[in-house]
């Protein structure tokens, strides 16, 4: 699968969040979205999942614009963690990460076994075994952000889209799910694309970012040219420093 967005520009009153750029994301990659507060991250992480139409330019998924792919067809292919999750109807956990194979469901076709056992190891692979029949409202804000997760997993699309997979996280669960998500991308050659405030989590964990400058500039490609504490400090108006680790690099405020 490839995403290619073409002379993209997102606009928001007077405001340019994005100047026109290009972007090839492939399969196996694993992208990290930064900038500051405000600087256009969701909206470019909806725009790219279909919620927005307001934008320039082309989103093209395998040579399809977006706005042409059936959304049910679209949900198999590209799936979106949101920033926060309203639960209208609140159930139990299994019933919520079951969500995730409506899209791989005909109309009326009750979930399958495999569609059962594929939730309960989602539920696993982010530390939520046993939690099965628990309310989701009885649930803390990590143990919950980590049952949207798992829902996100049940659907298996090619392309993972999240807004700041790490929040409410800690820090044991920031790196299993990064992890988690970074081994989807390098073992199962799927995408990745998630909004992200911690420089260091993008460094440890992506291969490719974007930075979103207040201006709408945006430079992406390989982290290593630009995960610099230079190019950091511009993006985030505020001096950061590089710090030699042993283990990696360490991105400190200044
Ligand atoms: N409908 C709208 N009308 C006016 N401004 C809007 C509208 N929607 C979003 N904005 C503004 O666009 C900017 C980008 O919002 P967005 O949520 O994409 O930022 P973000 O980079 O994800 O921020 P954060 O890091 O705080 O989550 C913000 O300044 C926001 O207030």
């Amino acid at each position: 699968m490839k995403l290619q967005l073409e002379q993209l520009q997102l606009q928001r009153g007077q405001r340019t969040l994005c100047k026109p750029f290009d972007l090839s994301l492939e399969d196996g990659q694993c992208w990290g979205i930064l900038g500051s507060n405000g600087s256009g991250k969701t909206t470019l992480l909806h725009t790219v999942a279909g919620l927005h139409h307001d934008y320039r330019g082309r989103i093209v998924l395998d040579d399809t614009a977006i706005e042409q792919i059936p959304r049910k067809q679209f949900a198999r292919q590209a799936g979106l963690l949101l920033q926060t999750n309203e639960e209208a109807f609140p159930g139990t956990a299994l019933e919520t990460v079951l969500t995730g194979r409506h899209p791989h469901l005909k109309a009326w076709q009750w979930e399958s076994e495999e569609d059962l056992a594929l939730a309960r190891e989602t539920l696993q692979q982010v530390d939520l075994a046993g939690f099965e029949q628990r309310n989701l409202l009885t649930l803390s804000g990590g143990e919950r952000r980590r049952l949207y997760i798992a829902t996100l997993l049940a659907q298996q699309p090619q392309l993972y889209l999240l807004d700041e997979p790490a929040n409410h996280l800690d820090l044991r669960h920031q790196h299993q799910i990064l992890g988690l998500l970074q081994q989807l991308c390098t073992t199962r050659n799927k995408s990745v694309v998630m909004v992200l405030h911690d420089p260091n989590l993008a460094a440890r964990y992506c291969d490719h970012v974007l930075l979103l400058h207040e201006d709408g500039n945006v430079e992406s490609g390989p982290s290593e040219a630009l995960m610099t504490p230079e190019k950091l400090s511009v993006l985030y108006g505020y001096p950061i420093l590089h710090v030699a680790s042993d283990a990696q690099p360490l991105f400190i405020a200044g």
